[in-house]
């Protein structure tokens, strides 16, 4: 479970804060789409609840012990380093200094990407790219997933299987999710809540509530459009 109680955050050199008495629970088995504008302030409650940085003031209590993490693609790495999956598996393996290496096989089988793990990463498209790095997230038998806009860049057949994917790993691994998203459709067919981060607020709720609001402010309240 994570419980972020009136939670405040401004980068050192700014005096605003970013996040503005943020209160949010998290429970197992959760999959959370966390939408917001540019600059909303996604990316910083996503480093805080991986501690890279501390709340300026605020609780922020995180009892999952094995957190696995998906950067945005153009993050992941130089495509042309001549560099194949396995190689790529193999040295995350041993950064998490897991001795048995079929936790490689395993992730990739999740993924599947068994298929795939002597390619060299730069032959792969971007939807099989981003399958490879939710298997080396997964490597470490995460309890929770954190994925930064897992579609950006892919197109949208793949789209759909990385989202097929991630719903199969919250559901049938009993991974929680938290998936930080501008994909307003994959956000409200696959999660349990979105939490909507606007003006350094958030606000949480179910997809259905979300929409219905959305609706309603893109309307002016006469609740009829199409999205
Ligand atoms: N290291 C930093 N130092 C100072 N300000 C920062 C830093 N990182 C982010 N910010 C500022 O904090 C605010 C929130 O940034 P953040 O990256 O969390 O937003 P975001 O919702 O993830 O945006 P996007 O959708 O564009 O990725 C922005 O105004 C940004 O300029």
């Amino acid at each position: 479970m994570i419980e972020i109680r009136n939670l405040y955050f401004s980068y050192s050199n700014q005096s605003m804060y970013v996040l503005n008495d943020i209160n949010l629970v998290v429970n197992r088995g959760d999959y959370i789409s966390v939408l917001g504008e540019n600059g909303s302030g996604k990316s910083t409650l996503m480093k805080l609840i991986l501690k890279m940085i501390p709340p300026t003031a605020g609780n922020l209590k995180n009892d999952f012990s094995r957190i696995g993490y998906v950067p945005q693609l153009f993050e992941s790495l130089n495509t042309q380093f001549p560099i194949t999956v396995y190689e790529i598996l193999d040295s995350y393996r041993k950064t998490l200094k897991i001795k048995d290496k079929n936790c490689i096989e395993n992730a990739l089988a999740i993924v599947n990407m068994s298929a795939f793990k002597n390619k060299l990463i730069g032959t792969l498209s971007g939807g099989q790219r981003q399958k490879i790095f939710i298997a080396r997230a997964l490597m470490g038998q995460p309890d929770l997933l954190i994925l930064d806009e897992p579609s950006s860049g892919i197109d949208i057949n793949s789209q759909d299987e990385i989202y097929r994917l991630i719903k199969k790993i919250n559901v049938e691994q009993e991974v929680t999710v938290i998936s930080v998203e501008h994909n307003l459709k994959a956000a409200m067919d696959n999660s349990s809540h979105i939490y909507h981060l606007k003006n350094g607020g958030g606000h949480l709720c179910k997809p259905v509530d979300y929409i219905n609001d959305y609706v309603k402010s893109s309307t002016g309240g006469r609740g009829n459009v199409s999205i």
